[in-house]
């Protein structure tokens, strides 16, 4: 059923036609040693180089640890390397994915900025020596795309969907469409504050979506809407300041959560949703949060 859609007069199934996928049983988080904000590349760094205070990220980053495996994820964990800050946002190097027949298979980024280019090496070197089928972008063809910052599995089900605009180029989605044969629904970013999906889009269960309604287009808004029954959305304080949307609810009732965003934290409690609050105020200096902060393996 591989097809990229782009409007939602395209889209000619409901959720219930597509192929149920399991959900996520475990995470793989990168040990942050040499986090810092040493560069800019997204709105939220601009003032922030060298305000990383070390010491509280280690102790925000063990936090998310710990809640992840609360909530029952097995959890992996690979070291950071010196001269690469960002590596800890590990949703952005590659995108993983099981197939219906149990096969493990990962298609590897293409950086957007130069300055992440070399951490995509030692995701593909930790994906190989687990039995991964490992899957590139043709580099001459296509200009970039960052993982599971952009691509996002919809809960439970065999469909991705695929922002692009800031970090991604929506060509990346045909080849992965085509490869792992899967509907694709491409949404357009177009607000640079929220340079991937995952900072203005959460989903929270097969039904349920947590969005910033202003980072998308009217098209994009259209096939939420079409797909979701349920979608909260987020004030541009919580989605902007406090990264609301880039909480992370793996298992369909469990969200992690920066702390702080009232209005959001309420509606989910109001839709049944369990919320666990967390400190990532050192992370968001560099633009992320929970959500960014690992990666979803099935
Ligand atoms: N939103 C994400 O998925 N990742 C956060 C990446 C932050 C990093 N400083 C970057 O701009 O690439």
């Amino acid at each position: 059923m591989a097809q990229l859609i782009t409007s939602a007069e395209e889209l000619s199934f409901s959720i219930d036609d597509i192929p149920s996928m399991p959900l996520p049983k475990e995470v793989l988080m990168v040990r942050p040693l040499h986090f810092s904000v040493d560069y800019v590349i997204n709105p939220h760094m601009a003032d922030q180089v060298g305000n990383v205070d070390k010491i509280e990220a280690q102790n925000e980053w063990t936090l998310v640890q710990s809640l992840f495996d609360q909530i029952g994820m097995k959890i992996h964990i690979m070291e950071d390397q010196e001269g690469l800050p960002d590596m800890v946002f590990c949703a952005n190097q590659s995108l993983p994915y099981r197939d219906e027949d149990g096969n493990r298979h990962v298609f590897m980024s293409i950086m957007h900025a130069e300055q992440r280019k070399k951490e995509v090496p030692y995701f593909e070197q930790w994906y190989r020596q687990r039995g991964y089928e490992l899957h590139f972008l043709d580099e001459e063809k296509i200009r970039d795309f960052e993982g599971c910052g952009d691509a996002i599995w919809h809960t439970g089900r065999r469909l991705l969907w695929g922002g692009h605009g800031f970090r991604s180029s929506l060509d990346a989605y045909q080849m992965i469409s085509d490869t792992f044969g899967i509907p694709i629904i491409t949404l357009e970013l177009v607000d640079e504050s929220f340079y991937h999906l995952d900072t203005c889009f959460c989903i929270l269960d097969e039904h349920t979506a947590l969005i910033y309604p202003e980072a998308f287009t009217d098209q994009g808004l259209g096939m939420i809407h079409t797909i979701f029954d349920q979608v909260i959305e987020a004030s541009k304080y919580e989605a902007e300041e406090l990264f609301a949307c880039n909480a992370c609810c793996p298992d369909g009732r469990n969200v992690i959560i920066q702390q702080g965003a009232t209005n959001v934290t309420k509606n989910l409690r109001d839709a049944g949703f369990a919320v666990h609050e967390v400190s990532t105020y050192e992370f968001m200096k560099s633009g992320g949060s929970v959500f960014c902060m690992k990666m979803l393996l099935w």
